[in-house]
């Protein structure tokens, strides 16, 4: 494996689900774009974190660049694979190497299965182990990986606790022993206590294994630990890209920067002083996006000119990758936040410091 080797790589990828009407014949009267135009590499053995708030075609995505949905256009290329161009025959072989893991482990298991019989579907699928021992060493080897004890082969997933499930979950895509994992809201189901727990297995399993991860989650906490770089998405598209560190420390795009302001700092000085935006409205339609920025309609910082009628590319800004047109006016603090349908406060103590915007919405709501 070569440094930075790019196992992952999406160019201008679409999905488009048609709307149709009709009592007889169902017309097409319009399409959800769910993903319209993401591009993006995953290096090997790297983790990829997906953020962006319900509706905004996470899932979509994953599930596009593992062809589990069809993509309506773009490129999904794997390990140097054109996957778009791949017959359905030759895709089920590489589903080995492309595994997924869900958020609900009870809704993806199969309660009439017991973990033995859970595990060992998929090496029949594939073909994978000679013999029965063979296929019993892969999946003792498993069980170890994530931590479950032997007796659990016999056993049904109702039986153990959410934490459980999810590893039995993860358990069931590893043992095929995929390269790439895409790990849809893998922790949002379980409890606080819980979430570390299973955030630190993926962690030791990609060590251990070299794993790579594509992370969907709409909480930007799990995603922060666990990813080497974040994508931040955006009624279909990409805002920003930039490595964790970089995108929680200096956020560019204006829909990143109230999607921070929206998570608490445990200092309670910091706390006190920290910038909120909350967005004023909801999510416009999918189906519908707004004209040139998608996010001007509640953006803070929309100008007069362009954010209305032209589409941002996502532009390389030092480290990160942003798609705004004013980027560094408003990094710079030349461009101040104005009244989005929302009201203007300044905290008390910073007089002339950037504004707090509080719009008509549930603190929240948005993440
Ligand atoms: N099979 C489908 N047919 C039609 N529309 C769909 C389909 N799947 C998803 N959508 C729509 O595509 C958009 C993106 O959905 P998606 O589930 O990818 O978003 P998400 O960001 O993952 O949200 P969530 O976190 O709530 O799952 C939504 O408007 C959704 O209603």
């Amino acid at each position: 494996m070569t440094e930075n080797e790019i196992l992952v790589e999406v160019r201008d990828l679409k999905v488009h689900f048609p709307i149709t009407r009709g009592v007889l014949f169902d017309r097409v009267v319009g399409h959800v774009k769910a993903v319209d135009g993401v591009d993006l590499d995953i290096p090997r053995g790297r983790t990829y974190g997906l953020v962006g708030e319900s509706g905004c075609g996470k899932s979509t995505l994953g599930r596009a660049l593992l062809q589990l949905t069809p993509p309506t256009g773009g490129k999904v290329t794997f390990d140097g694979i054109d996957l778009t161009r791949m017959a359905p025959n030759k895709l089920r072989g590489m589903r080995r190497r492309m595994q997924m893991i869900f958020q609900d482990p009870m809704s993806s298991l199969d309660p009439r299965q017991n973990v033995e019989s859970i595990l060992t579907e998929g090496l029949h699928a594939h073909g994978i182990g000679e013999s029965r021992d063979e296929r019993r060493r892969i999946i003792s080897e498993t069980l170890d990986a994530v931590g479950l004890p032997r007796w659990a082969l016999s056993r049904y997933p109702h039986e153990f606790s959410g934490g459980q499930r999810q590893r039995i979950g993860i358990a069931r895509a590893l043992v095929l022993g995929p390269e790439l994992i895409v790990a849809d809201e893998p922790v949002s189901a379980l409890d606080v206590s819980i979430q570390a727990q299973v955030v630190n297995l993926l962690d030791e399993l990609q060590d251990n294994l070299g794993l790579t991860y594509l992370v969907i989650a709409h909480d930007l906490a799990v995603v922060r630990h666990i990813s080497d770089v974040v994508g931040v998405m955006y009624l279909g598209a990409l805002v920003e890209e930039a490595p964790s560190d970089r995108l929680y420390s200096e956020p560019l795009h204006p829909y990143t920067r109230a999607l921070m302001s929206a998570v608490p700092v445990p200092d309670p000085d910091v706390e006190d002083r920290r910038e909120r935006i909350l967005l004023a409205g909801d999510l416009p339609s999918p189906a519908n996006p707004p004209s040139g920025c998608r996010f001007h309609t509640r953006c803070p910082w929309a100008q007069p000119t362009r954010c209305a009628e032209e589409r941002p590319v996502l532009r390389q800004i030092g480290r990160s990758r942003v798609a705004c047109h004013w980027a560094e006016r408003i990094a710079s603090g030349e461009l101040r936040p104005h009244r989005v349908d929302a009201e203007l406060v300044r905290p008390a103590d910073e007089g002339e410091a950037p504004g707090v915007v509080s719009a008509p919405t549930e603190p929240g709501s948005y993440v």
